[in-house]
Parts: C-alpha cells; sequence; structure tokens
C-alpha cells in the first residue's frame, strides 16, 4: 500500500512535487486557502481531497509538506504537530517570528514528533550546521535575481526594478528583517541563520541583477572549522520565478527518504 502525503498550499512549488513524487507514495489530501480550494480541487481531480483545515484530513500520513508561503506554516503549523505528524518546512523565513518558532517547538513535542526544515534553494546547511557545533565567527548570506524575480515584492519599494542596468544591492541587514520584509523571497536568509549563527547575527544581502535569469545564493561562513564559500546558481521555477527549482527537489527528496533503509 502506498504511503500518504498531506500537502499544505499547492502553487508553484507543490505542483512541481506532486509531478515528482515518488510512486510509492500518494497525495491524498490538500490543504489550501479556502478561496482557493474548488479552483485546485478541479485542478487535481477527485483523487486528492482539498481542504481548509488540518481537522478535515483523515488517517495517519507519513509526512506533511509544507509549500504553502509563510501564512500557510502560520496557519496550519501547529495543528499539524499537535496531531502527532512529521512536518516539512519549507516557508522557513517564517520561522524568524520567535513566537511561532517557540509554539512549533512546543507543538512538536506535545505531539511527540518533529518539524524538519528543509535546506530549499540552497546546499551546504549540513556542513553550516556541524561548523556551528566547534563556533562560527561569521556568517553571510546574499541573494541575487532578475527584476522579473523580485517583483511584487518589498523590493519595490526600495528600487526601480524596471530602470536598474547593473547589479544592485537594494537590501543589507540581518536575516530575520530579510525574511520578515520578503517572505516570497529570503526563506534561505532564514534557513542559513537557523543552521549557522542566528537571525540576529546573519548578515543579508539582496541583489537585483539585470543581467541574470537565475537565482543566485552566495554564503560565505568562518569559525573553528575553518571558512567556506557557496555559491549556487539555480533555475527559477516557470510558474514561479521567485521560487529556485532547486527548492522543489528540496522537498521531493525528504519524501525520498521516507522509502530508503539509508538516508543521504
Ligand atoms: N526555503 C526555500 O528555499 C524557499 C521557500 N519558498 C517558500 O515556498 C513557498 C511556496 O512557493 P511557491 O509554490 O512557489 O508559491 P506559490 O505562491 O506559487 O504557492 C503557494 C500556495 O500556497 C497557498 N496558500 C497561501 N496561504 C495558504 C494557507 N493559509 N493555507 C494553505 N495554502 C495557502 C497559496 O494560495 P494563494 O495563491 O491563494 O495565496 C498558493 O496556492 C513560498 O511562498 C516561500 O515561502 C520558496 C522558495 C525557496
Ligand atoms: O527559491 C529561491 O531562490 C529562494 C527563495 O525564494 C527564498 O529564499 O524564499
Amino acid at each position: 500500500m502506498n504511503r500518504t502525503i498531506v500537502m499544505i498550499g499547492y502553487g508553484a512549488m507543490g505542483h512541481e512535487v506532486h509531478r515528482l513524487l515518488p510512486e510509492a507514495l500518494s497525495l491524498e489530501w490538500v490543504i489550501e486557502a479556502p478561496e482557493r480550494q474548488s479552483a485546485v480541487q478541479a485542478q487535481l481531480g477527485e483523487r486528492v481531497r482539498v481542504v481548509s483545515s488540518v481537522d478535515e484530513v483523515k488517517g495517519e500520513p507519513s509526512l506533511v509538506l509544507e509549500c504553502a508561503g509563510q501564512q500557510g506554516l502560520r496557519a496550519h503549523g501547529e495543528a499539524v504537530l499537535h496531531r502527532g505528524w512529521r512536518l516539512a518546512v519549507i516557508s522557513v523565513g517564517a520561522l524568524a517570528d520567535q513566537a511561532l518558532y517557540d509554539a512549533l517547538c512546543e507543538a512538536a513535542r506535545a505531539g511527540d514528533t518533529q518539524f524538519e526544515v528543509l535546506s530549499g534553494a540552497v546546499a551546504g546547511m549540513d556542513g553550516l550546521a556541524a561548523a556551528r557545533e566547534g563556533g562560527l565567527d561569521r556568517v553571510t548570506y546574499e541573494a541575487r535575481k532578475a527584476p522579473r524575480s523580485w517583483q511584487g515584492s518589498h523590493a519595490e519599494t526600495l528600487v526601480a526594478l524596471d530602470k536598474v542596468t547593473v547589479p544592485t544591492v537594494f537590501f543589507e541587514g540581518t536575516a530575520g528583517e530579510a525574511a520578515r520584509l520578503f517572505p516570497a523571497n529570503a526563506n534561505v536568509a532564514a534557513t542559513v541563520a537557523l543552521a549557522g549563527v542566528g537571525m540576529e547575527a546573519t548578515t543579508v544581502k539582496l541583489v537585483v541583477d539585470p543581467l541574470t535569469t537565475r537565482n543566485t545564493h552566495r554564503i560565505k561562513a568562518e569559525g573553528r572549522f575553518g571558512q567556506f564559500e557557496i555559491e549556487l546558481s539555480g533555475f527559477p521555477l516557470e510558474a514561479n520565478p521567485k521560487t529556485s527549482t532547486l527548492a522543489a527537489l528540496s522537498v521531493v527528496r525528504a519524501c525520498r527518504q521516507l522509502l530508503t533503509p539509508a538516508v543521504v
């Protein structure tokens, strides 16, 4: 029998994850925002039930995938964990809110389960978290995306996206600020912070680059382990240029790990 998956939010990423879901897993429930429920139900057909709250989900899913944006995690995360279900989180920026982070930890303890912060659009979070065990002195993160990837975000109030002719830094601040101000674009800032030196000590630069079609992430870390610099230049998803393809693939990986005896 197939193992059951629940997905919160079925947008660009949810669609891509569903397309690539390993065969032994079955997406049976989607929790969507009420106003999108009927449209998503029509898109998915009868085999997947689209609901608007955790209470409507029946059975025991092997994993709940949050692909809903920061509001979706805020709306449903605690209820999932209280039920004792394992939750994979992609809208990591929501965890910059310490109260939400604490509430999710409390719910996970109460439900005797865990939530997993997915690596998302970047690589190297394993190495960064390991390096932290020995002490980290400095961690910086820079995201560089094309103007269309920043459209509809707070960037529009900081820079004339359609007028830039050279790569332009429009935000410098902490990971916590970046994650709050750019909820669909700077979740990685929070991921780097959680794996490394935290929301306040992680410094972030956001760049609009009219010469690129990629979403590029650069992480630099220094500490007792030595130092590393990672630059990852990812293709955006066609359906949402804010979101990197690798972010969706990191959700698929979390699903694959349910099936393999060796976890890599
Ligand atoms: N960690 C990482 O590296 C990355 C994380 N992300 C995160 O992943 C999220 C999803 O990306 P993507 O699929 O491209 O975004 P989309 O906007 O395409 O999809 C999000 C979906 O979730 C739905 N949604 C919104 N609110 C709720 C809610 N309260 N309950 C259930 N569903 C809800 C949205 O509905 P509606 O359209 O009505 O709002 C939409 O269908 C991003 O918002 C971002 O937070 C993205 C890229 C990288
Ligand atoms: O997908 C990406 O390139 C990163 C992203 O949107 C985010 O960090 O929220």
